[in-house]
C-alpha cells in the first residue's frame, strides 16, 4: 500500500524547486519556461492517459496517470496552490454525498 502522505511530500520538494537552478531541476526548469509551458505538459500527460486507458493497458495507464498528477501538482505549485487545498475539497463533496458517514459505518 503507498503511503498517502506522498502528496504532500511531493508538494514540499516542489516548493523547495522555486528558485532553484533550471540546469539541474526538471522542475525548476518548467518554472522557468512559465506558466504555459506547464499547462502544456498538463494538457500533454491528460492526453498520453486518455490513450493508455484506450490502448486497455492497465501499467500504462498507471505511468500516463502519475505523470499526469506529477505535472498537475507543479501546475498547483506555480499557482501558489497545493495537493492539500484539493485534498479538501473531496473530502467536502464526500461528506456532503453522505457517503462519509456511511462508510464510518460500515454501511456502503
Ligand atoms: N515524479 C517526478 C517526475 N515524473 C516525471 N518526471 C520528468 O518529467 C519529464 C517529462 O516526462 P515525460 O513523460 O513527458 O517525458 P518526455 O516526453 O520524454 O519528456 P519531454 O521531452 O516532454 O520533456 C521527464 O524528464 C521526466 O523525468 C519527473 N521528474 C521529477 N519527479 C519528482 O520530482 C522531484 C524533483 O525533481 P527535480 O526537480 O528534477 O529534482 C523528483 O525527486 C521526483 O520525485
Amino acid at each position: 500500500m503507498a503511503d498517502d502522505r506522498i502528496l504532500e511530500q511531493l508538494a514540499q520538494v516542489l516548493e523547495s524547486r522555486k528558485g532553484a537552478d533550471a540546469s539541474s531541476s526538471y522542475v525548476a526548469s518548467l518554472y522557468a519556461k512559465g506558466l504555459d509551458s506547464i499547462l502544456k505538459k498538463v494538457g500533454e500527460e491528460a492526453t498520453e492517459t486518455v490513450v493508455a486507458a484506450k490502448n486497455g493497458d492497465p501499467e500504462q495507464l498507471i505511468y500516463e496517470t502519475a505523470d499526469l498528477w506529477f505535472h498537475t501538482l507543479i501546475l498547483l505549485a506555480q499557482q501558489g496552490l497545493g495537493p492539500g487545498q484539493v485534498l479538501a475539497e473531496l473530502e467536502r463533496r464526500f461528506g456532503l454525498s453522505g457517503l462519509e458517514e456511511k462508510a464510518s459505518r460500515g454501511t456502503r
